[in-house]
């Protein structure tokens, strides 16, 4: 039997697992199975608590798929209020080792339900080495790649994962099943990546819709959230704090001293045991 708890970031839905203080099987199967939403608990993604070496914590995040990702933005504000209210850190700041490097969250308010976080998510990436990008083109800003005979124009960046963005005039003309899916798989992007659709309501309010990798249409992606608004800065010259809208609420992302910081809630949905066998 694993205690686990099951908690969401603006509909993006997660299972963590304290590995500190109990034994899990591989991660890998592990994610597959809790995450499916008939056989399993149901969730876009898992996290593993493990100590760290060189932060206060460290993150382990899988996708539902099974998949290991680097990061997860949504889900570290989650990770977050899980540590910080089983106290398994000290103090309302710390950091967390995560496969993208170190993040460092700040609790912002903290009730037992709900507790909102912010979290400085370290600098954008462009270049096309880092996004293992099948491309001479040393970074991908604003490239014209054909769908289905539609042309969409495309940047790529690291915000933590990897992800495209690709700014419309109109959200409602996307089919994300089809068009998120097909660019997740796209040749130019061998390691796979999460697609994000932005329409600029102004200056400061962005609409996104969300394909992750590893498992398909989100209510919400926090690290995609982050990458529309610092590609619509410099394509669009939009402002350097915005409201992203996702289908399940809105996170703030603002740019300053070079850095990305990321606000939204944490919740907490349940808590259980899950019967491996
Ligand atoms: N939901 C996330 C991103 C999760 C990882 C992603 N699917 C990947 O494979 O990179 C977020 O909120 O950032």
């Amino acid at each position: 039997m694993l205690e686990f708890i099951k908690m969401h970031g603006l509909g993006n839905d997660f299972i963590i697992f304290d590995g500190i203080n109990q034994d899990l099987p591989d991660h890998n199967e592990l994610a597959k199975k809790v995450c499916d939403r008939h056989f399993g608990i149901g969730a876009d993604g898992m996290m593993v608590v493990k100590q760290s070496s060189s932060s206060d914590i460290k993150m382990l995040f899988y996708n539902a798929d099974g998949s290991q990702a680097p990061m997860c933005g949504n889900g570290i504000r989650c990770f977050a209020k899980y540590v910080f209210d089983e106290k398994l850190v000290r103090g309302k700041e710390f950091e967390v080792e995560t496969l993208a490097g170190i993040m460092r969250p700040r609790i912002i308010s903290s009730e037992e339900k709900i507790s909102f976080i912010e979290v400085n998510l370290g600098k954008a990436y462009f270049s096309s080495e880092m996004i293992h990008a099948n491309t001479n083109k040393e970074k991908i800003l604003n490239e014209s790649i054909e769908i289905d005979g539609n042309i969409f124009k495309i940047s790529a960046v690291v915000v933590g994962s990897v992800h495209a963005v690709i700014f419309v005039d109109d959200l409602n003309k996307i089919d994300i099943n089809v068009i998120g899916r097909k660019i997740e798989n796209h040749q130019l992007f061998p390691n796979k990546i999460n697609v994000n659709f932005c329409q600029i309501i102004d200056d400061t309010n962005f609409q996104v819709l969300t394909w992750e990798r590893g498992v398909g249409q989100t209510l919400a992606c926090g690290t995609g959230a982050a990458s529309a608004a610092v590609v619509g800065s410099i394509l669009y010259n939009t402002s350097k704090k915005v409201n992203v809208h996702l289908l399940g609420g809105t996170v703030e992302i603002e740019q300053r001293d070079n850095e990305i910081f990321m606000t939204g809630p944490a919740e907490v949905i349940c808590k259980g045991v899950y019967y491996d066998k």
